[in-house]
């Protein structure tokens, strides 16, 4: 039997190509897993009906801002009613390689009002008990990218991510998820270790805010150093 969150735990890794996104997501859902903890792992853009059909449109080149933004939400729609709320519902914690700070960065990064973007998703979603923002320069993102094997795509061009990245160091003044920016440049030994450590405290704190701590089992409290 896993071990439950009360409430469930949303945890949302976002930043510029390159920042170390999937690797974070992927070591924080290890981690609980290692320990026993209920968790799932899910990116976006998905691979359900929308998100796929995101991938296949970027094949035949850019949609126009409002079709990006249609199929962006269509798609977090089929995600948050398929596999999030699922999740948290089931007391699980949830991880998301991006989610809706995305939208706010790279559609925002292309005019669209940043604003209204995060009110429309705020009040539609499921909001983050944490959103892990890691944040470093382009260029390191870039060829990071590269090392990684991949070519930066038309998304990952130089000026577009520039006024992404901008735009994600704003949107800890903007929007109400519970946020923290990470110094992503740092050596992956630091950067993950800082990661799992606000992991654990934005865990922590949910415990205590949702349920009787002295009704969860001490093992899993001490997982999160509690
Ligand atoms: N702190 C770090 N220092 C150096 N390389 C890193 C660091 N974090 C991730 N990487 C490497 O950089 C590349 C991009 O990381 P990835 O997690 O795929 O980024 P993203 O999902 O944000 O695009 C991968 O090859 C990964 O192993
Ligand atoms: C979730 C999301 C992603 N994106 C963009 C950012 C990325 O450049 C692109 C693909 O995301 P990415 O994380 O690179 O996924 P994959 O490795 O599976 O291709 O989608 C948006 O423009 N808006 C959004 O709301």
């Amino acid at each position: 039997m896993k071990r439950p969150i009360p409430g469930g735990l949303l945890v949302a890794v976002e930043g510029i190509d390159g920042a170390g996104k999937t690797t974070v997501a992927a070591t924080l859902a290890q981690w609980c897993g290692e320990r026993g903890l209920l968790c799932a792992l899910s990116k976006e853009p998905t691979s359900l009906s929308w998100g796929m059909k995101l991938r296949e449109s970027a094949a035949s080149g850019r949609l126009t801002l409002d079709e990006e933004l249609d199929l962006f939400h269509k798609d977090r729609e089929e995600h948050a009613e398929t596999s999030i709320q699922p999740a948290l519902d089931e007391d699980a914690i949830m991880i998301l390689d991006r989610y809706y700070w995305s939208t706010a960065a790279y559609q925002g990064a292309r005019g669209a009002s940043i604003a209204e973007v995060l009110k429309f998703n705020e009040g539609s979603f499921p909001v983050p008990d944490l959103v892990l923002l890691l944040d470093l320069p382009v260029e390191v993102g870039q060829n990071r990218i590269r090392v990684r094997g991949d070519q930066p795509n038309e998304f990952e061009e130089v000026e577009a991510q520039q006024r992404c990245r901008e735009i994600f160091l704003q949107l800890p003044k903007l929007s109400e998820a519970k946020h923290v920016t990470v110094d992503a440049s740092k050596p992956w030994r630091e950067v993950s270790r800082e990661c799992l450590r606000l992991f654990q405290q934005a865990a922590l704190q949910k415990v205590w805010k949702t349920a009787n701590a002295k009704t969860m089992n001490s093992e899993t409290l001490a997982l999160f150093g509690g």
